[in-house]
């Protein structure tokens, strides 16, 4: 079988689009979808998303971790997303979308930057070492000296596997703080079980967990991730945060066909 696919990528995290409006794709082919995302064997990707209609929105969006499973939501696949719906026509600067998360508000402008809304966050669950909390996904969050030489993947992984989360695991963040509302982080993602050069759902988890914790007062914090830099900013009242963005470039790469 023929797919035609569209290769996007948001501050380094990168994805097999699909316009999957006809339902073509099967959906539960984890093997194919695995193979998809394959960087030997396949096109190469930390994911791959299908868009599809929707009765009362613009767009469906159906989001699978590299590993071939349907997964939570993806922060930086939803603004590749955006991009992409606007590279086929479906929609001009702005739209409302639904996830598995539900509703998706998001911006895009002349220099393909994208502004996505994120869901409401009302739990950050503190404890002496670390920080959970769910963007959308699962993400525990701490803070590590020498960011720059720290072992991600083999520390991720143990974390990622660990008692603390159980059979559905977490994606995992480490932090380092660079100014009042600057933050570095690197992320082990759940899915993909490895390092990603950027996590969405994982930058919008760090800066709300940077404001729950008292490490910065600000409300749009910058984050540098290993692929670029993205922006959060979020309204908190009474330990509640909404109007939750998650700001940065979806980069369109290349649109290809494969047999499969
Ligand atoms: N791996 C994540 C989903 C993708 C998250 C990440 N790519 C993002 O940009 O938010 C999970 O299974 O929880």
């Amino acid at each position: 079988m023929q797919y035609t696919f569209y290769k996007y990528q948001g501050t380094g995290n990168d994805f097999v689009m699909i316009d999957n409006r006809d339902l073509h794709f099967p959906k539960n082919d984890t093997n194919l979808i695995e193979k998809l995302c394959d960087r030997r064997f396949g096109i190469g990707a930390d994911g791959l998303i299908l868009l599809e209609n929707d009765d009362s929105t613009d767009f469906r969006m159906v989001y699978y971790n590299s590993d071939g499973n349907e997964s939570s939501m993806c922060g930086n696949g939803g603004r590749c997303l955006v991009a992409f719906a606007k590279q086929l026509g479906i929609i001009d600067t702005e739209t409302t979308f639904i996830a598995t998360d539900g509703l998706h508000f998001a911006t895009i402008n002349d220099a393909g930057i994208v502004s996505l809304q994120m869901k409401d966050v009302d739990e950050v669950r503190e404890n002496d070492t670390h920080v959970f909390l769910n963007t959308g996904s699962p993400h525990h969050v701490q803070m590590v000296e020498d960011l720059h030489i720290f072992d991600v993947r083999n520390e991720g992984s143990k974390i990622r596997y660990s008692d603390l989360y159980g059979k559905a695991g977490s994606n995992v963040n480490f932090v380092s703080q660079t100014d009042e509302n600057k933050f570095r982080l690197r992320t082990y993602e759940r899915g993909v079980e490895d390092e990603t050069l950027s996590c969405g759902t994982g930058a919008t988890a760090v800066a709300i967990a940077m404001k729950a914790t008292g490490k910065t007062n600000s409300s749009i914090i910058e984050l540098q991730v290993e692929g670029g830099n993205l922006e959060v900013s979020f309204t908190e009242k009474n330990g509640i945060f909404s109007h939750v963005f998650l700001k940065g470039p979806a980069t369109f790469v290349y649109k290809g066909e494969i047999d499969a």
